[in-house]
């Protein structure tokens, strides 16, 4: 476990752990050669008497002292350690976040994330002082007593050496078993936590349709496991937890019988007789002190495990040798995408490999135009956006801008190259300006003002009695869903970045705004390379060209009436929304 700290540390705060670990290791040699002194000291006073027991008591005072000193600067530094912990696994996490794929922060993750860098850490901050000080004064006290008993009677010592390993193999056996129980558990209560969040994030919808806690299945199967996963803890985790204590026992019975056995037959003093007695009580004590110390041991190492999964986590490769793109035309070139394995998609806790989402899919996006990339829910529209914008790698076939392979270009580059409008609105906890300005934090009133012309945001604004000052609520709450769009078109139109991506960007717009979008679209198409994710049919009739996505593959593509007459998907899809929309099928 201790390896597994300096691990998930780094070389950072390896130096002053190495310090503490020696000073610890100190504090519990000296309180072993205390308690050893014991034994001339008690020896001496049963045969020759108090006058000459001063020698070994001012040991034992000097001894006792100096175990007290390092045992208080162990105290003083354990916390100060702890604290360069949490310093240094904070930041840890945090470069880990900027290493990997936009595409890695799901919500469970994101959660997960802040569940490590709160409660994990703080506890695995509390391991010096409060677990590193007792664990290895379980092992290097008895140690150093075991030593002492050879001084005293070699065979107190040859038993005691012995029965060392019978202690250890107990330990394993029940720590590895209980571990194993605890994981269980652990993965229930975090299935449990997840569940209850989404379930208050949920609750809108929930109390809109009546839905109670009971009427929750997933929430309800989570706590329910949860309590199994206890049960079965209780039940099956407590031989484990009480057989070392028990192992522990017996060997200070066996020794003790045998100690007396020894003195019966003459072979061992009264006076040392008892004086081992007390030694092999003080050895047993500590020993059995690390049984005391499983459940804190095995929640540290829990710990330490699911911090090193996360800072183990693979990298996202950035390009060592950037290129720099000539233009801004987009190629997808036989691009195949699935997503990477999670626990989460599965409903029994093992992971599973979801299905391939893009099969070898081609297009391109002129440098200037509209494209609209249509197709049914789930057909992986979404997913082009994020592969374009480099939110995951693809799994084979190339994506390009300007003719580079966007793993080749330098990652500001091309955050600078592609905005996108998502399908969900991220907005901050601040007002509505600077919720634009993320945007394009050094940009000048002017592009603000053209920016909000352009997505109808000047009237969300003249709306407001606080103007560009309204404060949007946390994660926007404060504003309508049409509001909170309008913020998130006008971020990334202020952006101004050469290739436009809009997914769902006029799904909650009412039809006076949509009309301001499509003519903002209309004119934006003239200089950029626009790609509209949409179901709206003014939308996709303007487009240059119409790309249709299903079962991963592009089925169709042309221009509007191209598509109509061709009489397939794409076809289908405007007869079936024209009906909906309560319009005449008419070509442009
Ligand atoms: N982060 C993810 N992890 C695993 N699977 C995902 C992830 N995001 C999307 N998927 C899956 O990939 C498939 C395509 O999703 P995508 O969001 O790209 O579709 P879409 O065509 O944009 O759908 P919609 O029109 O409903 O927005 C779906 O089956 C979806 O469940």
């Amino acid at each position: 476990m201790i390896r597994h700290l300096f691990h998930v540390l780094g070389r950072e705060a390896s130096g002053p752990l190495k310090r503490l670990l020696a000073l610890m290791v100190g504090a519990a040699v000296l309180q072993g050669v205390a308690f050893a002194l014991l034994v001339p000291l008690l020896r001496t006073l049963f045969s020759r008497g108090p006058g000459h027991a001063w020698p070994w008591l001012v040991a034992f005072a000097g001894c006792s002292l100096g175990y007290a000193v390092v045992q208080a600067l162990c105290l003083s530094q354990g916390f100060t350690v702890g604290s360069r912990i949490s310093r240094v696994l904070h930041r840890r996490l945090a470069d880990k976040a900027l290493d990997l794929p936009v595409g890695w922060f799901t919500g469970t993750r994101a959660a997960e994330l802040g569940r490590l860098a709160s409660q994990n850490v703080i506890q695995v901050m509390n391991m010096p002082a409060h677990l590193l000080r007792p664990m290895i004064s379980s092992v290097f006290t008895p140690v150093t007593l075991v030593l002492a008993a050879f001084l005293f009677d070699w065979r107190v010592g040859v038993v005691l050496l012995l029965c060392a390993p019978v202690l250890l193999g107990v330990h394993v056996w029940s720590t590895r078993m209980v571990r194993r129980l605890d994981r269980g558990r652990d993965t229930a209560i975090d299935e449990s936590a997840d569940r209850v969040l989404e379930f208050a994030q949920n609750q809108p919808v929930l109390r809109a349709f009546g839905r109670t806690v009971d009427g929750h299945a997933d929430l309800e199967n989570a706590l329910r496991a949860e309590s199994d996963a206890d049960r079965t803890l209780i039940v099956r985790g407590v031989p484990g937890l009480v057989s070392f204590a028990f192992a522990a026992r017996m060997v200070f019975a066996l020794a003790l019988a045998l100690q007396v056995a020894w003195a019966l037959d003459g072979t061992l003093a009264a006076p040392t007789l008892i004086a081992l007695v007390v030694l092999t009580g003080r050895l047993v004590d500590s020993v059995s002190a690390s049984a005391d110390l499983g459940a804190g041991l095995r929640i540290a190492r829990n710990n330490l495990e699911r911090l090193d999964a996360v800072l183990e986590e693979t990298p996202f490769p950035q390009p060592t040798d950037p290129k720099v793109p000539t233009g801004t035309a987009v190629e997808f070139d036989q691009v195949s995408f699935t997503y990477p394995k999670t626990v989460a998609s599965s409903t029994n806790g093992a992971a599973v490999a979801p299905p391939a989402v893009l099969d070898g899919i081609s297009l391109r996006l002129p440098e200037r135009g509209l494209t609209a990339l249509v197709g049914p829910s789930g057909a992986g529209k979404t997913t082009v956006a994020r592969l374009l914008a480099r939110f995951w790698d693809t799994t084979a076939g190339t994506v390009r801008i300007g003719g580079v392979d966007v793993r080749d270009i330098a990652p500001e580059r091309l955050a600078a190259t592609v905005a996108i409008v998502f399908q969900d609105v991220y907005l901050f906890d601040d007002t509505i300006e600077e919720n634009v300005r993320i945007g394009a934090p050094d940009a000048s009133a002017e592009r603000i003002r053209r920016a909000a012309e352009l997505s109808g945001m000047d009237r969300v604004v003249a709306e407001l009695p606080d103007g560009w000052a309204t404060r949007v609520g946390e994660r926007g709450t404060a504003l309508s869903g049409g509001q909170r769009q309008r913020i998130s078109i006008a971020r990334a139109l202020l952006k101004d970045a050469p290739i436009l991506v809009l997914d769902e960007a006029t799904a909650a717009l009412d039809p006076e705004n949509e009309a301001i979008l499509e003519s903002a679209i209309a004119e934006l198409a003239v200089e950029k390379s626009l790609l509209v994710i949409a179901h709206r049919l003014r939308t996709v009739l303007a487009a240059d060209q119409i790309l249709v996505l299903e079962g991963g593959r592009i089925s169709e593509q042309g221009t509007h009436s191209e598509l109509v007459d061709a009489g397939g998907t794409y076809s289908d899809f405007w007869r079936e929304r024209t009906r909906a929309e309560g319009w005449r099928l008419a070509a442009r």
